[in-house]
């Protein structure tokens, strides 16, 4: 009894709160060499955290973008110029965002309770966009089927929308979003790619014909606990909740948990760090979920990993300098792709192994497709290039579904006519 009374009163007091970011600032930093970038990285994973990487130090030509506590601000300005970092301020007060974001999701909720219709335009909670799921196949029985492939952390279902015109074990594209929880626009767009599939079979010849020879798969939500955790607690929360005895820090990074490159460089082995790569490969249930689901379906020919932000079109190796031995192939994929995006609203996105173009990664979902066999594998980090980095306004989340989209289509569309 007494214990409840505890918590009790530790929640009424506010300690168990939702956390919030008044005063923090995202700085942009432009390190000139290799020793710059390591006195960055002197940042990472530290109690309690004086920073949150959101671009995390890369190659001197890539800006770093860092998230810093208010309290923190005096001290790491004072250790960027003592050390000759140049910086500017990307966002002046991250919690303004944060307002401002939680008024327009109030604003949509109570017009789509008064039309009871789904808000595209919107983000939506964990629950929202489960009861979407549930509508959407109902709606759409003759061509879409609800899986649940395991379950989180926290024991929540871990979901997949089949997209199917009939078949078994038809050649299959795999495409997931929400990995990393913070990353809202991801969940965004995928739910409005699972709209425009159905709408677009039986009208647009290429999606009808990948429809009619192939399946889809889409997993909205990867990560639910980190999601949902993004809702109620912390709106900048990247990793799963999982929690094991004797480790202080919550959550494993689940885009450095898989088995290949698993612990290498650009992971971290610090569970306090926002690239923490698990105990062990899969030991995170919601990793081992699709790792299962993929290799018993056995036919799974592209899969598609959506992340933000930075614009890019990423292929393997994120672990390694060394070229995939289809990488002529995927280029140019990636470059036809990028253009189909960039003839929408002309939003320019870079393309090129993730090694080569961001920072090396280890442990990460396309990596471990792509040795698994599947050789069309693929990571987007979509809008923006950092304005709003993880708090990309509503506004833009059509637009950047529509792009994506027409990058989307060009992959499966080569997938279809490059069968192996
Ligand atoms: C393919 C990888 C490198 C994606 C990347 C990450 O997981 O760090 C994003 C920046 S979140
Ligand atoms: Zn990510």
């Amino acid at each position: 009894m007494k214990w409840i009374l505890f918590f009790g009163a530790l929640i009424g007091s506010g300690i168990c709160d939702r956390e919030t970011f008044s005063g923090d600032q995202v700085l942009r930093i432009l390190a000139k060499n290799e020793k710059q970038l390591s006195l960055l990285r002197d940042l990472e994973g530290l109690k309690p955290q004086k920073v949150d990487f959101w671009r995390g130090p890369a190659r001197p030509s890539l800006p770093v973008d860092m998230r810093v506590p208010f309290s923190e601000l005096k001290d790491i300005k004072a250790y960027l110029e003592s050390h000759g970092l140049a910086y500017n301020i990307m966002i002046k007060d991250i919690q303004v965002l944060l307002d401002e974001e939680r008024e327009a999701m109030a604003k949509s909720r109570r017009l789509e309770r008064s039309t009871s219709s789904f808000s595209y335009s919107s983000y939506h909670t964990l629950e929202e966009i489960y009861t979407w799921i549930d509508n959407f196949v109902t709606e759409h029985s003759d061509i879409v089927s609800k899986l649940q492939i395991g379950h989180s952390f926290e024991n929540r279902s871990i979901l997949v929308l089949k997209f199917s015109t009939g078949g078994s074990r038809r050649p299959a594209i795999w495409i997931d979003s929400g990995i990393h929880s913070r990353e809202w626009i991801t969940h965004a767009t995928g739910i409005w790619i699972a709209r425009k599939i159905v709408s677009e079979y039986g009208k647009d010849r290429v999606i009808t014909d990948v429809l009619n020879a192939m399946d889809i798969f889409l997993e909205i939500v990867s990560n639910p606990d980190g999601f949902a955790y993004t809702h109620s607690m912390n709106r900048l929360w990247r990793k799963n909740k999982s929690s094991r005895p004797g480790i202080f820090c919550i959550g494993v990074d689940l885009n450095r948990n898989w088995k290949s490159g698993f612990g290498g460089n650009g992971s971290n082995n610090n569970p306090c760090s926002e690239t923490y790569h698990g105990p062990s490969p899969q030991s995170e249930p919601e990793v081992a979920a699709v790792v299962d689901f993929i290799m018993s379906h056995g036919n799974v020919k592209a899969l598609i990993s959506i992340h933000s932000y930075s614009q890019m079109l990423m292929y393997p190796y994120g672990h390694s300098l060394e070229p995939v031995s289809n990488q002529e192939e995927l280029y140019h994929l990636a470059k036809d792709a990028v253009q189909a995006l960039y003839e929408v609203h002309g939003i320019e996105y870079i393309y090129g192994s993730i090694s080569t173009t961001l920072y090396v990664a280890s442990g990460i979902t396309v990596d471990w497709a792509y040795d698994s066999g599947i050789k069309y594998s693929f990571s987007f980090e979509l809008r923006d290039t950092g304005r709003y980095g993880f708090l990309l306004p509503a506004a833009q989340i059509i637009p950047t579904a529509q792009e994506t989209w027409m990058a989307i289509r060009t992959i499966m569309v080569h997938t279809l006519h490059h069968p192996y």
